[in-house]
Formats: C-alpha cells, structure tokens, sequence
C-alpha cells in the first residue's frame, strides 16, 4: 500500500456502497425521530404551564403571589428553586437513565429502548395531568425524564445506523426536527391551554401522552437497525433489513463493513472502560464539549423560559405565548434549513455560521435590556419588538447549527465498539447542562440581569474557536470508517499515537501471520501506521510481530498471544516492552517463558 493511502477496513472505497434512499427508510427514519416529539413537547410545555397562573396558584402559591405584586424586581419575579426543579428534574431522571438505555441499547438493541421510553413517559404523562400534590408533579416529570434518557439515547444512533450514507446528516437530524416541532406544538397547547381555567394547565401535561403513544405504535413497524442485529449475532436478520432498507440485495460491501465493525466490538468486553483509550478520546471530548456548547449557548433559558422572558421583558401573558409561538416556528424552518444544507455544505460551515448570527443577537438582547429594562419598568413596545427579532434570529441560527449537530456528530463519530457507551455520555452531558440551565437561568438572570447574555456570548466565542480548530468535518465518511479518514488525518487529534489502535495492530498482526503461513518474508504491510505515530513506542509494536514471527521456532502461539495482548482492552496501546524481551527473544532461549505475563499495562 502507498505511503499514506488508507483504505476502508472493507476496502470498499468510500461512499461507494450500493443502494437507494428508500421510502422505506424515511418511513422508518420518521416514525423513530416521533421520540424526539415526546422530549420537544416537554420543553416546550414548561415553560408555559409554569407561567399559567392557576398552575402557580395551586403549587407554587409564594411565585404567583411575586408575579402578581407590581413592585416586584422584573428580573426576579420568577426566581424560586421549587419552580426550577419542576423543570429540571426531569433532564435529572434523564442523565442518569442514559448510562442504562447505552447497555440496553447493546444488548437488546435500539427498537426495545425506544419501546421502553414510550412507556416510562405515558405513565409519567399520566401522573402529571393527574398531579394533585408537588410530588405527583414531581415523581411524573422524573418518569417522563426516564423516558426522554432512554429515547434519545437510542433515537439518533437509530438514525444515523439506517441512513445511507450520503443522507446520514438530513436523516438524523429528522430528531431534532421533531423536537421543535415538538416545541412548536406545545407553545400552540400552551397558548390555548393558559385561556381554560382552572385546569388548562392539565390539558397542557396530559397532551405529552400523544407523541408517546405515536412512538410506543410506530415502534411495532420499524425494524431493528442492521448494526444492532449484526452485532447481536442475528446475521441472517439483519442482512435481510439492510437489503430491505437500502432497497437492494447487492448490499455485501455495507454488510461486511459492519461485520467486521461488530467483529472488532465483540473484543470489547467494557465499552465504557474502552472509552478511556487514548483512541476514544477524540469523539469523547468532541461530544461532551457538543453539549457543553450547546447549552451554553443559552438556547434552553429561551426555549424553557420564552414565555416568562417576554413577560420579564413588559408582555401580557398571551402576547408572551405569541412569541413563544412565533420563536417556535423559526426553531422547525431552520431545522428543515439544516436538513437541506447538511450533507452538502457540511457540518462545519452551518456551526460557524451560526456562532456569528448568535453572537450578534446575544450581545444585542444583552445590550437592549441592559440600556432599557430597569428593575421595575417594562421595555416600550418597540424595543420589545426589537428584542423579539434577535431572540429570533438567535433561535434561527441555532436552530440550523448546534440544536442538530449536537446529536449528529456524536452519533456518527464513535467506532461501534464505543458507539452506545460514548453517544450516552453526549446524551447525558446534555441533560446535565440543560439541568444546569434549566435550574440556574432563573437565578442567574434575577442576579446578573441583562449581563447573562453577556455570559452566554463568551460562550459562543469559545465555541467558534472550537469549530475551527477542533471539530474535524465529518460529511460524507461512512459511519465505520471515521478512524482512518478523519481522526488520523486530522491535525491535532492525530497526535500522541491515539489512534494506533486494536484495529491497526489486529490487522497489522493478521497480515503478518498471512505473510509468514505463507512462506513471505516479513515486510511492513500498512506503512500508515509507521506514519501515524510520532514515538517510537508503535515503531517497537511493530519490532515485536518481527521477532515472533521470524526468531521463535513455534511462532504461531506466541503471534496469537501478540495479537491477544493487543486486543485487551484494559490495556493502552501500544504497550510498553521491556527491553529484556528482546534479548531473550532473539536468543531464541525463552520460548518457554510468558513474555506477555511480565507486560504490564500503563
Ligand atoms: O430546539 C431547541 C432544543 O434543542 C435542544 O438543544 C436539543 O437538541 C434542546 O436542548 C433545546 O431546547
């Protein structure tokens, strides 16, 4: 192989696997993303209902009595802890309920994950429309956060595992589509549901219960993904999906490719101790810091929170929900933007350009409520005006940029073997930061005022920076080769060795062995992996498949042992020798011995 040219584990050349984008496939694409639905409804729903005032009556008696006394400070009419956790508890259930949803996920595949969130929701929806105390509210948010961990954990890998490949992007970001329409449509029941008295509020939390029951219906149609089936030994099964979702049966490239992917899993006993490997950490920072980004943009103190902003801000309770309403609506056009844009200008273009959009509308908000909101006064209704077309130029930006890709790059970026147990983290630091969010804005803004959009704009300074150093383009690469064609050819993460990985040295060790059955003298095969490291630890791996198989007279159980030390996973790679090794190795005096036993891991 030419210096430098790395092929596809496969060796199929990129992009070039057969098939369709079938009616089947989008059919399948849009019911799963339905699970973003449920997690768009309850963000959006939030915000309203804690801004209805019979809701406030009944359980947070001490902010309906702030929120009705006019000398209240603006700023911190809403700011009560109570009030927050009605929020955030439910992205609370929903972090830790990630962890378990990425093992089930492997084990039982994406379909019965997603048929156990519909479930845990609709009894959580069924506790909150029904709440006659703040424990019911409570215990019903934390199930329906059960139900959110476990749908979007197995929501985008479910998306990004059926898509070809060429539409991976507008097909996973089918989910956060349907989180805003999700948005959307609760603003809608929110503003409707604030003019029945006194129990809108009911309608408002029991609604949640249809895009559950969508999902838990649905869930009986799709399939389960072929990766999920392959990797779970269901062969058969899951070559007939991929024939049928690709609309061919020429699908044998794809097929071996996750073959092979789910080969290489199976090695891996603790994905999540695997994730500590220097190779894992690329797409493991990249998709914790996707989140912590993603929040921190300040999207959720808008999208919880619209309604008490634009009431913060001198709206009427229902002009507040207009503009709810109006901000939802650009949320889903810019989604659908994102859709079209995605796979053809890529992934980095979208975030960047949003980073300036949002920084110009942040510090505009922030420069307009610090100059004309005091504590007391309401904005004249042009400035409002003005500062509800920046929230929605904000919301736009977002919308096409970090809302989708927050979900799509971590869901395409992680080889199989960590796929579930890395996406989890991404799906749990996202919860942890819109808890964050959720449970902080309300007391941030009541004490930094309009500076907190100051706040978030250095945010998206950071985040810009990021996108252009950081964040390696991933349009077009096929899911299972993201190693060789982005990681290790990317400029700061190729360092250090990170990704002479179990995947190299197996084949590396493979061939050798090949070589050597076949009488070939030993000649270094994949001259990349001599390329991709900058120390001479992966120059001594490779000494190592030398020795065994030239200077040891029954080479073939010491090459096995070779090629078992490397695929442990508890162990870094490449792993330090001892220089004794050689010596006696070569001396062919110490056949006997164990050399593998007196390999420590680092
Ligand atoms: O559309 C905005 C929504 O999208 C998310 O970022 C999820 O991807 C939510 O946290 C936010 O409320």
């Amino acid at each position: 192989m030419a210096p430098g040219v790395v092929m596809p584990r496969s060796g199929a050349p990129p992009n070039e696997f057969e098939g369709r984008v079938t009616i089947y496939v989008v059919v399948c694409g849009i019911i799963a993303a339905t699970g973003g639905l449920m997690f768009g409804y309850d963000i959006g729903i939030s915000g309203g209902v804690t801004s209805m005032d019979d809701f406030l009556e009944k359980f947070f008696h001490k902010v309906y009595l702030k929120k009705h006394h006019a000398r209240e400070d603006n700023y911190c009419k809403f700011d009560n802890q109570g009030l927050q956790l009605f929020t955030s508890s439910l992205y609370l259930a929903a972090l830790l309920t990630s962890f378990l949803a990425s093992k089930t996920c492997t084990r039982y595949g994406r379909k019965p994950t997603m048929q156990a969130a519909s479930v845990f929701f609709l009894v959580g929806t069924v506790l909150n429309a029904a709440a006659v105390n703040l424990w019911m509210l409570i215990i019903g948010r934390l199930l329906l956060g059960v139900g959110v961990g476990c749908a979007n954990q197995a929501v985008p890998l479910f998306l990004s595992e059926i898509a070809p490949v060429k539409l991976r992007g507008a097909l996973n970001i089918l989910f956060q589509l349907m989180v805003t329409i999700g948005i959307l449509v609760a603003n809608l029941v929110n503003y409707k549901a604030s003019t029945i008295h006194p129990s809108g509020w009911r309608l408002a939390l029991g609604l949640a219960g249809v895009p559950a029951a969508i999902l838990c219906i649905g869930s009986f149609i799709i399939p389960e993904t072929p990766t999920s089936l392959i990797e779970r030994q269901e062969l058969d099964q899951g070559l007939s999906v991929l024939k049928k979702i690709r609309g061919t049966d020429n699908v044998s490239l794809e097929y071996k490719e996750i073959l092979q992917a789910s080969e290489l899993a199976k090695e891996v006993k603790h994905p999540f101790k695997n994730l500590r490997q220097p190779s894992s950490r690329p797409p493991l920072v990249i998709a914790v810091l996707m989140q912590i980004f993603q929040q921190f943009t300040g999207i959720n103190a808008i999208m919880f929170y619209a309604p008490v902003l634009f009431q913060t801000i001198g709206f009427k309770n229902d002009a507040s929900l207009l503009s709810a309403v109006i901000t939802g609506t650009v949320n889903v056009l810019c989604t659908i933007v994102s859709i079209v844009f995605v796979d053809k200008a890529g992934r980095k273009i979208l975030l960047l350009s949003a980073c300036i959009l949002m920084l110009i509308a942040q510090t505009t908000i922030g420069g307009v409520l610090h100059a004309n909101l005091k504590a007391t006064n309401n904005l004249n209704h042009s400035v409002a005006i003005v500062v509800v077309v920046f929230v929605c130029v904000f919301v736009g930006s977002f919308a096409w940029s970090w809302g989708p890709l927050g979900w799509l790059i971590p869901s395409e970026t992680f080889p199989l073997e960590t796929r579930t147990a890395g996406f989890s983290f991404a799906v749990s630091s996202n919860m942890l930061f819109t808890f964050i969010i959720a449970q902080a804005f309300l007391s941030m803004m009541c004490h930094m005022r309009a500076s907190i959009f100051f706040f978030f704009s250095a945010w998206i300074v950071a985040m810009g920076l990021f996108v252009v150093f950081l964040l390696p383009e991933t349009k077009n690469v096929p899911i299972d080769e993201m190693i060789e064609r982005v990681w290790k050819l990317h400029w700061y993460w190729k360092r250090n060795n990170m990704f002479v990985t179990q995947i190299d040295s197996d084949i590396f060790f493979m061939q050798t062995w090949e070589h050597w059955k076949n009488g070939k003298m030993f000649e270094i095969i994949d001259t990349s992996i001599v390329e991709n490291c900058r120390e001479n630890e992966v120059l001594r791996c490779i000494q190592i498949g030398l020795l065994c198989a030239q200077e040891l007279p029954d080479n073939r159980p010491l090459i096995s042992q070779v090629v078992l030390m490397f695929n442990s996973p508890s162990m870094d790679i490449p792993v330090p020798l001892k220089p004794a090794h050689y010596a006696s190795m070569r001396e062919g005096s110490s056949v006997n011995e164990d050399p593998i036993s007196e390999l420590q891991p680092r």
